[in-house]
């Protein structure tokens, strides 16, 4: 049995109640981010590529941004770079820029993309840079520790947020079939690149598309209370709460917070769940009771 037979073999199992929502999403886009997390086992990748060209061959259209801080993270410490974070974002020194350039617009977006060709797909890796698509401009970090009166503004280097989406290039891409994989770099209009949290850009590119769903593939089975329960709709005064206890943290920020905003500004669901589960997007996309935490306008 060749790895394409198995895995249809697979999908069909998990997709038994498939067929009205396959209706539903057809000719819609889900923009899914696969968090650099949920990569690591050969097998997963290899799968998470076949469930992309699935759903484009059931009509819908999957755009894919893709993150890669574990594997920066390597290839700094190879090369004996510090690696430090601040609210979730790696401080990124113009010797770090250099690596998360070639790590996440060398290695893993070619690595995806040549998984997806492999998968029977057409897909095609971009950079924010490519067609001007993402557009950046430095980030301002406050940073408060609980024995700190007022918050600090700090420096952390050539870490970017999304100032606009130019989606000319996206656009083009789907409307001919391909699979457009993007990784989370932008440039300022003076040529300057940045590095962006790849939720971030995610959930810019779900808002620039107007996409049906918004998808966050990372390596929790959703968003945690205390006790370690998935919490599932939450209202952005829920979340604020979380936050503020200290039971969200870390990397959950900026998902969370691109979560809320994208679902603000017209993409219908957000939802965060465990990439390290095979075929976790079919089982979000196309079932009854979808995985992990969902998250939806509520205003
Ligand atoms: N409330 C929470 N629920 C689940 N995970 C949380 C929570 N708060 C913080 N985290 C952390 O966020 C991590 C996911 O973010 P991150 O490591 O940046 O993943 P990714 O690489 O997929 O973007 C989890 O592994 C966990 O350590
Ligand atoms: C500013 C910032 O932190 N950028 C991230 C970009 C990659 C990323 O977001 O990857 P994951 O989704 O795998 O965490 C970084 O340097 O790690």
């Amino acid at each position: 049995m060749t790895a394409n037979t198995e895995h249809a073999i697979e999908v069909v199992k998990v997709l038994s109640e498939a067929l009205p929502y396959i209706q539903r999403f057809s000719g819609k886009t889900i923009v899914i981010k696969y968090g650099g997390n949920a990569m690591t086992d050969e097998d997963l990748k290899a799968s998470f590529a076949r469930d992309m060209v699935l759903m484009k061959e059931v009509g819908i259209n999957p755009v894919v941004v893709h993150g890669g801080g574990p594997q920066i993270g390597e290839l700094l410490e190879k090369l004996n770079i510090e690696s430090r974070f601040v609210n979730g974002m790696r401080v990124t020194d113009s010797e770090t820029m250099d690596v998360v350039e070639m790590v996440l617009g060398g290695l893993v977006n070619k690595d995806i993309v040549s998984l997806i060709n492999q998968a029977g797909g057409k897909a095609v890796g971009l950079t924010g840079k490519d067609g001007g698509l993402i557009e950046a401009r430095k980030l301002k970090v406050t940073h408060k520790t609980p024995d700190m009166t007022a918050p600090e503004i700090i420096d952390i280097g050539h870490v970017g947020e999304v100032n606009q989406v130019c989606t000319d290039v996206v656009d083009m891409l789907v409307h001919r079939d391909f699979i457009p994989v993007i990784a989370p770099i932008g440039v300022d209009d003076e040529g300057r690149s940045y590095n962006i949290n790849a939720d971030l850009v995610a959930g810019k590119v779900a808002e620039a598309l107007q996409a049906e769903k918004l998808i966050l593939l990372t390596n929790v089975a959703g968003l945690q209370d205390k006790e370690g329960d998935i919490l599932t709709g939450l209202s952005t005064e829920q979340v604020d709460a979380l936050i503020e206890d200290g039971t969200i943290y870390g990397g959950m920020l900026p998902k969370i917070g691109c979560a809320l905003s994208a679902v603000k500004n017209g993409v219908i669901s957000s939802h965060i769940i465990d990439g390290r589960v095979p075929h976790a997007t079919l089982l979000e996309i196309f079932t009854d009771a979808g995985v992990g935490t969902q998250i939806t306008n509520q205003d």
